[in-house]
């Protein structure tokens, strides 16, 4: 990567408004207007931001961003390429106020984005740039091409996503004739139908003004060519069906002026690296690229070197550091083959206490049956390569919405998936690298939340899991089976959270009955009420707590 820059930072990721304030380093106020601004001045006065821009060639050691990068006057990474990178012309127009940080200066408001965007964005949420977007941002918006990688959950797609939307929202402003059957300035590929419909989704939401069309196989080819060829601004897709789509003439990439690259490594996971190639040397020269890849193999390298220019390297996560979000707990639990299945209940009964779960196997028919096996008292669904793609998507609806709770699931899903609110991840059987220990483990713990992960594993495993901590920089807490009186305590919180939703209408329908009950049995009526919505209806005393059989009830 000679020829790039790299940025690599330790970062604090800002919490979300719901999340306890923690001390964060001082901001001062700074409204800006983008294309006027000033790096010294921003040094002084927006120093999170200015520091995440690298003079050309320079190698920022993670040193300088400490504290969220603060420059040191006269530090060594303050060289003269800092200085011919700056753009210090008299025509910041932001109001550059002395005054102490009021906890709002990276507000989405404040950056001079279009005010449309900025509308979407707050409507939806998201009223501050996480890291990855704050560093992303300045390079993006100076045309530079760039390597992004940040953890699991971090607001990758945005990172690329509020740029990009500036752009062509600003062109569109000045150039209001779109034009049916315009040609896409935008592609995005992405190695899975899930995560470019998911972009799809984010980008939609953000820009709604904007065309976005989602391509990818196993879906009406028609369908995909008449919302292609109405016009369009942004197409995210796959890359098998883009060339199908490319080489009947149906998609023409004469006028794209970004490529964004999502998970690349995954494409080359994929088999997609031939592709991904064609696809890029079908594109204009003149555009610009950003590349997002958790781990940067050859494939990756080279393809960095020959389609890319002079790439900016962001790097959020860094080599030494531990390589999971924060905010993820892990877990660790023995097993043996047979009890594994019978614990799981209890496991998410436990741990997750009526969330959503997630649950990893290795094979597309221990999905099938883990869920299958599950599903007597727990809702759960099977996601996996052999589903058709509508009722997979059915199925990640139906999870989205929490119609079901438990999701298991082969790695199709272990990557790039943005389910709001997973509060649980198992481990079913040991991941086959780090990577997809650390993707998987991801699916929680997502936007700065809180979450859980649970690794099983038999005894033979122990020395994988030891070299899983070291890999991952992570640490695993040794947990035994839940007790009954975790697991009875577990589920009749989550019944007693349950009942706190039930209408007043339908508990006045139940009123006369209830209390005909409790004339007739006392207590006794609402403990069996209790005991049969936690899945006890037969009593949970023939578990054994060392071997986790279980004699005579299947929770
Ligand atoms: N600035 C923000 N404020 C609040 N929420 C945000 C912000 N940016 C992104 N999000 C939300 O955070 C979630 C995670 O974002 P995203 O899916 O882009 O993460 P990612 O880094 O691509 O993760 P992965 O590596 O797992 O693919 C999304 O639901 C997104 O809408």
């Amino acid at each position: 990567m000679s020829s790039s820059s790299l940025i690599s930072i330790s970062t604090t990721f800002p919490k979300t408004p719901s999340q306890e304030q923690q001390p964060q380093p001082p901001f001062r106020k700074t409204p800006l207007s983008y294309p006027f601004i000033s790096l010294s001045k921003l040094r002084s006065n927006f120093s999170f931001v200015a520091s995440a821009v690298a003079a050309r060639n320079s190698v920022l050691s993670e040193e300088a961003f400490k504290g969220l990068g603060v420059f040191d006057e006269g530090s060594e990474e303050e060289d003269e390429d800092d200085e011919e990178y700056v753009d210090d012309s008299d025509e910041f127009e932001g109001d550059v106020s002395s005054e102490e940080d009021d906890g709002d200066e990276l507000g989405v408001a404040k950056l001079g984005l279009p005010q449309r965007l900025v509308d979407t964005l707050e409507k939806r949420g998201i009223t501050k740039l996480f890291p990855i977007q704050r560093a992303v941002l300045i390079p993006a918006l100076e045309g530079r091409d760039i390597i992004g990688r940040a953890k699991t959950g971090t607001g990758k797609t945005l990172a690329f996503a509020i740029p990009i939307i500036k752009k062509l929202t600003e062109e569109d402003d000045e150039n209001r004739n779109r034009l049916a059957g315009r040609l896409p300035r935008v592609l995005v590929l992405a190695p899975t139908r899930e995560l470019a419909k998911q972009v799809e989704n984010e980008i939609k939401e953000s820009a709604p003004y904007l065309r976005t069309v989602c391509v990818y196989g196993g879906v009406s080819y028609t369908l995909q060519k008449n919302q292609l060829t109405r016009g369009v601004d942004i197409v995210v897709g796959t890359p098998g069906r883009l060339i199908d789509l490319v080489n009947s003439n149906v998609l023409k990439l004469g006028e794209v002026q970004f490529l964004v690259l999502d998970e690349a490594d995954q494409m080359l996971a994929v088999g997609f690296e031939e592709d991904v190639e064609t696809i890029l040397q079908k594109l204009p020269p003149q555009r610009q690229s950003m590349l997002f890849s958790a781990t940067m193999p050859g494939w990756v390298q080279k393809l960095s070197r020959k389609y890319l220019n002079k790439a900016l390297t962001i790097d959020l996560v860094g080599d030494q550091d531990e390589k999971l979000a924060e905010g993820i707990k892990l877990y660790a639990i023995p097993t043996t083959s047979t009890t594994k299945r019978s614990m799981l209940g209890d496991l998410v009964t436990v741990y997750a206490k009526g969330g959503k779960t997630i649950i990893f196997t290795q094979t597309k028919r221990d999905a099938d049956e883990v869920s299958m096996a599950l599903t007597s008292s727990i809702a759960s669904e099977a996601l996996h390569g052999d589903i058709s793609q509508h009722q997979r998507e059915r199925t990640l609806n139906g999870f989205r919405q929490g119609k079901f709770t438990v999701l298991v699931a082969t790695d199709v899903a272990s990557r790039g998936l943005d389910i709001p609110n997973v509060d649980l991840v198992i481990h079913y059987e040991l991941p086959n690298d780090p990577e997809t220990f650390v993707h998987r483990s991801g699916r929680t713990g997502r936007a700065g939340k809180e979450g859980k992960a649970i690794l099983m594993y038999t005894n033979n495993q122990r020395r994988t899991v030891k070299s899983l901590e070291k890999d991952v920089g992570c640490h695993f807490e040794f947990i035994s089976p839940p007790g009954v009186e975790d697991v009875l305590g577990s589920s009749s919180e989550h019944v007693i959270a349950t009942l706190a939703g039930v209408h007043d209408e339908s508990i006045e329908y139940f009123t006369p009955t209830a209390q005909k009950l409790i004339d007739e049995q006392g207590t006794r009526a609402l403990a069996a009420a209790l005991a049969h919505m936690s899945g006890f209806s037969q009593p949970p005393s023939s578990r054994s707590l060392i071997t986790h059989e279980q004699v005579c009830i299947n929770f």
